[in-house]
């Protein structure tokens, strides 16, 4: 399979000194021709920091990246036609109308479709003569996306594509996005829409305080990650459960590789104590809960999973 980008051990740095911030930690990570791969973390992660080393706007600290097997750096001239890029907050003039925009856009690009192609793509033909400056925040992240695809990339960067759309729209743009896949167009994209990830991505790698803590597809990602059960602690002594722990508000979470096997046992001790367990949750594990516990840096879950059969120096022991 052919390789679109490779990075390794990339590094990004911001200001010197005392006021130094390393934004970006030393980040390997390849991406196969055809591949939608999905950068997801919490606020301040370092998604844009590191799609702006990949796209070549900055300079790593450290670190190597290839594109097309090329410096975007150094050979920005060779691989920039090859790409389209939809950033975080385009910044088109707001005076234009969007059919003067694509124009104006088209210009920039080697090999560039129609402004009425992407228009249609992205379905607003209808709004070709209306000011970008007029436009709804949904309509104009289109309209970034319509300049992104213009020049009819191989790669698309994609900075949360769907930020600010309606669910109808978010969907249209999925069944593009997926359309573009099909005919190969190898896509990076950043999203705080856990969903949007699961719709699209082939791999997901989740960023937390600039490393990746994460990346697999999305069983992989899931499947590695425990099930927990959460119930309030009953105030009596609690059976070997392997994993659990006590929270100052008295819930005790416990995290099972095996949640019908953990689920069944500690069901069964309570019946044979006729005991109600309060606040009794049982769920598997999400993408949604394994980004949660990475962002509350409780990256200690899976330290704590069962491995083994449960045993009588567990829970009594350990809360
Ligand atoms: N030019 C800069 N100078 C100093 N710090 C910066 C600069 N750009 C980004 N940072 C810091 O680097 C960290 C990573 O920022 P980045 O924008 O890459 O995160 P992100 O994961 O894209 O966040 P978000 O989801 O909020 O867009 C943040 O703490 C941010 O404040």
């Amino acid at each position: 399979m052919t390789t679109v980008i490779t990075a390794r051990g990339l590094r990004r740095v911001y200001g010197q000194g005392d006021n130094a911030f390393e934004a970006v930690k030393g980040i390997d990570l390849d991406v196969a021709e055809g591949e939608v791969f999905a950068l997801l973390g919490t606020n301040g992660a370092g998604k844009t920091s590191t799609f702006d080393l990949l796209e070549g706007l900055s300079a790593p600290t450290a670190g190597d990246v290839e594109v097309f097997g090329l410096d975007p750096r150094r050979d920005r001239k060779l691989v920039r036609p090859q790409v389209g890029i939809m950033l975080q907050s385009g910044g088109l003039p707001a005076e234009l109308t969007i059919a003067e925009t694509l124009e104006m856009w088209r210009g920039t690009c080697s090999n560039p479709t129609t402004a009425a192609a992407v228009l249609a793509q992205v379905d607003l033909t209808d709004r070709a003569d209306v000011r970008v400056g007029s436009l709804s925040g949904g309509e104009r992240r289109r309209v970034d996306l319509a300049c992104a695809l213009l020049g009819q990339p191989r790669l698309l960067f994609l900075d949360e594509p769907t930020t600010g759309l309606d669910p109808e729209s978010r969907r249209a743009t999925w069944k593009l996005l997926a359309g573009l896949k099909a005919a190969g167009v190898t896509m990076v994209l950043t999203t705080h829409y856990l969903d949007e990830a699961e719709a699209l991505a082939d791999t997901i790698a989740i960023m937390h305080k600039g490393r990746i803590a994460r990346r697999g597809t999305l069983r992989d990602i899931v499947d590695e990650h425990p099930a927990r059960i959460v119930f309030d602690h009953p105030g009596l002594e609690l059976p070997p459960l392997r994993g659990a722990r006590l929270d100052p508000q008295s819930r005790v979470t416990v995290y099972t590789h095996d949640l019908q096997a953990h689920l069944s046992e500690l069901l069964a001790w309570a019946g044979a104590h006729r005991l109600r367990l309060n606040g009794l949750e049982a769920r598997a594990a999400s993408l949604e809960s394994v980004f949660l516990d990475i962002a509350t840096d409780e990256t200690d879950a899976n330290n704590t999973a069962e491995t083994s059969a449960p045993t009588n120096d567990m829970i009594g022991a350990q809360l």
